[in-house]
């Protein structure tokens, strides 16, 4: 198959978006009429920067407003084809997309619309261009792509096809069987786009709200499983009209389109058997086991106060690096490492961001196949001086400039405590801490217009899925988050963004300069006892208002004294069925980071019911600027 992108899906000028096109690696682009018209010199100029990038103009669009109408628009409608067909022949493109009607003043009848095409066609072949129809969702008479179909067949001419969309066909929920039997060389052009499930009109969802494939809720792989069935192999291009990307970065987003495309033809390949020409060889997702450690840069003065942290969380101090100003701290399967050293990534990081997370590891069953996959989605593969007899942990550039280690057993990269770090002996083999002994998830916060980019990254590299996304409602303004994680839990991510200044998760952002781990939740195997030590070792919980336990006694059955011994330690909680979840928090760290202490008795969420009274807790301690003190 052969990939393109829709200029309509990027931010900038026609010649950014171009360029951001090109260096994403497609071959080929839809031009939209609209910046080919705000463009400031002539078609032919527009073909010559096209031909200089390497690309191919596969159609021009859209054609509006075309089968069905009655004289005198009938005529006006020819002349003005003929006019766009004037401009793709200065522009080198020979296929013109049609897209179904939606004026009020269009007659319906198959038959006319058919007759309309079949006109058009023969004008479009003397010019040796060809005409893909497509049905909107919206469409007047034509919005199920069997009716364009069945109007594109009775045409019968040759210059006349058919042009598919996901996003018209999924989010009416036409059955997708059909597609399966028309033939291959009748379809010219295929658009891909994905969305989420929102309650809202067509056209608004549509023209706001798209999305690449893998970052929506579409059923996006039953569209193309049914495609494949055609034996298609042409023109698959993606057409996202969104407001985040015409306000994001158009290289970052055509990059995410380009990935976008080789995850979805990839999960075609490996769900139905059958080869895509033109795919990579990738190797499959990540299986994903968990977090092996946190990196944190650290100065020494910011160091000191996180190892008191640390210590009062009840982790020790279990290995120091052979060759770096880096310390090893354990407890339970948790690994933090605190990392000071002058030289080397985790320095300039520090110099930039101040105190933050620089680095997660994961838990992969193959690290090189990790990053080869990597590399092959275009994600950024990192790379730093290691010393000898160390351990050459492969790693990706994640959110805000950090990275990602992938720490395996096969490559021997889970012996990376012992190779790197000479032990302290302090985390002897009984030693329990304060009942901490899992990662149980990480919160990044990031920019709200880069919150897809991620959520494809993640998605489209690890073997995870994601949840819906959410509102979360922060007395500064709303944050939107949404969850990927393992199918047994072992791996789970929150990514939050906001578009309000004012929220915790725009205030990080300001805080550490950049997007980047907020904060990590860790399991305790009995919530009450972990506290319990965590006050006795001088730690100060979050403190949560009576009201809540008020409410907490109205909406729940469990007993006065079950509440009592919540509200006395300031743990949160939260109910699914008979599942429970147990939840408490630090206060906020310098730098806006904090920990969570998580006890889940066969719950699978996050506690969204408690996530304001959370914020608003962490508000009152850290009101922003802006917002009068309480
Ligand atoms: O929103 C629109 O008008 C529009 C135009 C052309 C398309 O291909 C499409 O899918 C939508
Ligand atoms: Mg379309």
């Amino acid at each position: 198959m052969q990939t393109a992108i829709a200029t309509v899906s990027l931010s900038g000028t026609l010649e950014e978006k171009l360029q951001a096109i090109a260096a994403a690696q497609f071959k080929g682009v839809e031009i939209f009429e609209n910046d080919l018209l705000s463009f400031n010199g002539t078609p032919a100029d527009v073909r010559r920067i096209i031909d200089d990038l390497g690309l191919k103009t596969i159609t021009f669009q859209p054609f509006r407003d075309f089968e069905g109408m009655p004289e005198p628009q009938r005529s006006k409608v020819f002349d003005r084809a003929e006019r766009k067909f004037d401009l793709m022949q200065e522009l080198n493109c020979d296929l013109l997309l049609v897209c179904s009607n939606v004026s009020p003043h269009s007659l319906g009848g198959i038959d006319r619309a058919a007759a309309d095409f079949h006109e058009l066609g023969e004008r479009a072949a003397r010019r040796g261009i060809r005409v893909g129809f497509e049905a909107l969702a919206w469409g007047r008479h034509i919005n199920d792509y069997r009716d364009a179909w069945e109007v594109v067949r009775r045409a019968n001419h040759p210059s006349i096809g058919l042009v598919l969309d996901s996003f018209h066909a999924l989010v009416r929920a036409t059955p997708l069987g059909a597609i399966r039997s028309i033939p291959k060389d009748r379809i010219f052009l295929v658009q891909v786009a994905d969305a989420p499930l929102l309650d809202m009109d067509y056209l608004s969802w549509s023209r706001h709200y798209r999305c690449f494939p893998g970052q929506g809720d579409l059923a996006v792989d039953d569209f193309m499983e049914a495609l494949q069935a055609t034996g298609f192999d042409g023109l698959i291009s993606l057409e996202i009209f969104n407001d985040r990307f015409r306000a994001g970065s158009a290289r970052s987003v055509a990059v995410d389109g380009q990935r976008s495309l080789l995850f979805m033809l990839d999960q075609l390949q490996r769900r139905t058997g059958n080869d895509v020409s033109g795919l990579p060889d990738l190797p499959p997702r990540a299986a994903c086991h968990g977090v092996e450690f946190v990196e944190f840069a650290m100065d020494e003065r910011g160091a000191r106060a996180f190892e008191q942290v640390l210590g009062g969380l009840g982790f020790v101090k279990a290995g120091v690096h052979r060759s770096k100003d880096v310390t090893h701290w354990r407890q339970g399967g948790i690994n933090i490492v605190v990392n000071c050293d002058k030289e080397g990534f985790a320095h300039s990081f520090n110099i930039t961001h101040g105190p933050s997370v620089c680095a997660i590891a994961l838990r992969v069953d193959d690290a090189p196949a990790t990053i080869e996959r990597a590399v092959k989605l275009l994600d950024q593969p990192f790379r730093q001086a290691v010393g000898p007899g160390e351990l050459d942990i492969p790693a990706v550039r994640g959110l805000g400039g950090s990275l990602i280690y992938f720490v395996d057993r096969k490559s021997g990269l889970d012996r990376l405590w012992d190779a790197d770090f000479e032990p302290t002996g302090q985390a002897s083999g009984d030693f329990v801490g304060a009942g901490l002994i899992a990662v149980d998830h990480l919160s990044q916060s990031m920019h709200y217009e880069e919150m897809l980019t991620w959520l494809l990254f993640y998605v489209s590299l690890l073997d995870v899925r994601k949840t819906p996304a959410q509102n979360v409602m922060d007395p500064g303004g709303v944050v939107q988050s949404q969850v990927v994680e393992t199918e047994d839990g072992t791996f789970r991510l929150a990514l939050n963004a906001s578009q309000s200044r004012h929220t915790q998760a725009s205030r990080f952002l300001t805080d550490i300069f950049g997007s980047g781990v907020q904060h990590i939740a860790l399991a305790a195997s009995d919530i009450f006892a972990t506290v319990e030590r965590l006050r006795a070792n001088g730690v100060e919980l979050l403190p949560i208002p009576e009201n809540y336990y008020d409410d907490l006694e109205a909406r729940t059955d469990l007993s006065a004294e079950q509440i009592d011994q919540l509200r006395e330690v300031n743990v949160l909680y939260d109910r699914d069925g008979t599942a429970e979840f147990f939840q408490a928090y630090t206060k906020t760290l310098e730098g806006g980071f904090f920990f969570e202490i998580v006890e889940r008795r066969g719950y699978e969420g996050f506690g969204a019911v408690n996530a304001p009274i959370r914020l608003a807790a962490q508000t009152r301690l850290a009101p922003p600027p802006t917002m009068p003190r309480l």
